[in-house]
C-alpha cells in the first residue's frame, strides 16, 4: 500500500518521460510512476510517484532540477481503501439515454438504458470527464431530434465510448473509431468486444483523417472529435473535406475560454454553429457543415 506521493510538473512530454524513467531507476524505486499531460493547453506534464517509505528529498530535488521540473511536492497519504475509492470515482455516468459503467457496477444498469461498459484503463474516456459527457449529451440530444447518421467517425476515440454510443443506437450505421495512439486503439478494440460491438465499430490507428479507410469511407454525416484545441484547429479544413453537406461535427476537448477561436476556425472552414454546452471549464460544440 503506497504511503507517500511525490508530484511535480514540467514542460514537454520528453523530459516528463525522462524524469519518470529516472525515478523508476532509483535504488529505492517507487511502487509506481505516472506521467500525464495536463489537459489545459499549457503544454505542462505531471509526473507522480508513489513510495512505500518516505522518499529522499535531496534525491528528488536533484532529479527535478536535472529535468527542468518544479520541486516535488511530497505528501504522506492517509490510509485509503483503494478498491472503494476506485469504485466511487468510477461510479456510473448517465448521459441522456446512455449509461456508462465499469464491470463492478454491472448490476446497476437501469432498465431501458443504452449500457456501455468501459474498464478503467490507460485510455481516456470513462464518461466522467466534462468533454466525454458533453459529446454524449450532444449526440443524445441530436438523436432525440431525429438525427440518424449512417456514416460515423470518432477521431481521437480513446476508449471508443463515443463510437460505441453511436453504434449502439444506430444499428445500420458504419462506425469508425480512430486514435493517434496505438495503446488507445488496443483499448478501444477491447471495449468494443466487451460490449458485443465487434464487427460494428472498426478501430484503427490514424492521425486526424490520415488513413485510407477514413478517406474511402468519407463523406461522413457525423464526426466526433474530442481532442485538444491545437489539433482541433488544425483539423478544421480536413473535417470540412470529410463531412458531407449537412453533416455534423461534435467537438470537445476545448476549454470554455478557447471556444471562440475554435468556432472562428470552423466557421471559416464552412461550418455553422448549432449549439454549445459548457460543463465546468470544458466546452462541447455542435457544428453543421454548410
Ligand atoms: C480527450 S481523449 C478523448 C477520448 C474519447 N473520444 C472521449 O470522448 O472520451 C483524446 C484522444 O484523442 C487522441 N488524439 C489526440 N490528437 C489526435 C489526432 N490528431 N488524431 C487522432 N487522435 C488524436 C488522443 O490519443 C486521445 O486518446
Amino acid at each position: 500500500m503506497p504511503t507517500y506521493s511525490a508530484l511535480t510538473t514540467l514542460p514537454g512530454e520528453e523530459p516528463a518521460q525522462g524524469l519518470a524513467a529516472a525515478l523508476e531507476d532509483l535504488d529505492d524505486a517507487p511502487l509506481g510512476v505516472g506521467v500525464f499531460e495536463i489537459e489545459d493547453g499549457s503544454g505542462l506534464w505531471e509526473v507522480g510517484a508513489y513510495f512505500e517509505e518516505a522518499p529522499d528529498d535531496i534525491v528528488l530535488m536533484i532529479l527535478a532540477e536535472a529535468w527542468g521540473a518544479k520541486p516535488f511536492a511530497v505528501s504522506e497519504l492517509p490510509e485509503i481503501d483503494w478498491v472503494a475509492k476506485v469504485r466511487r470515482e468510477l461510479s456510473p455516468v448517465e448521459a441522456g439515454r446512455f449509461f456508462v459503467f465499469g464491470s463492478h457496477d454491472a448490476d446497476k444498469v437501469p432498465e431501458g438504458r443504452i449500457a456501455l461498459q468501459i474498464e478503467a484503463t490507460v485510455a481516456f474516456g470513462t464518461g466522467h470527464h466534462g468533454t466525454t459527457l458533453g459529446c454524449l449529451r450532444a449526440f443524445d440530444r441530436l438523436f432525440d431530434e431525429g438525427f440518424r447518421p449512417a456514416n460515423v467517425a470518432d477521431i481521437g476515440c480513446g476508449t471508443a465510448v463515443l463510437a460505441m454510443a453511436a453504434a449502439a443506437v444506430l444499428p445500420e450505421a458504419r462506425v469508425i473509431a480512430s486514435d493517434i495512439d496505438r495503446v488507445a486503439v488496443d483499448v478501444a478494440e477491447a471495449n468494443v468486444a466487451i460490449n458485443g460491438l465487434a464487427g460494428r465499430v472498426e478501430c484503427l490507428e490514424a492521425a486526424g483523417f490520415e488513413h485510407a479507410v477514413l478517406h474511402d469511407a468519407a463523406p461522413f454525416d457525423l464526426v466526433f472529435a474530442n481532442i485538444l484545441k491545437g489539433p482541433l484547429i488544425e483539423l478544421a479544413p480536413s473535417m470540412a473535406a470529410h463531412l458531407g453537406t449537412g453533416g455534423i461535427a461534435i467537438l470537445s476537448g476545448l476549454l470554455v475560454v478557447q471556444a471562440e477561436s475554435i468556432i472562428d476556425a470552423y466557421v471559416a472552414a464552412g461550418f455553422t454553429l448549432l449549439s454549445r454546452e459548457d460543463i465546468g471549464e470544458w466546452c462541447t460544440l455542435v457544428l453543421r457543415r454548410n
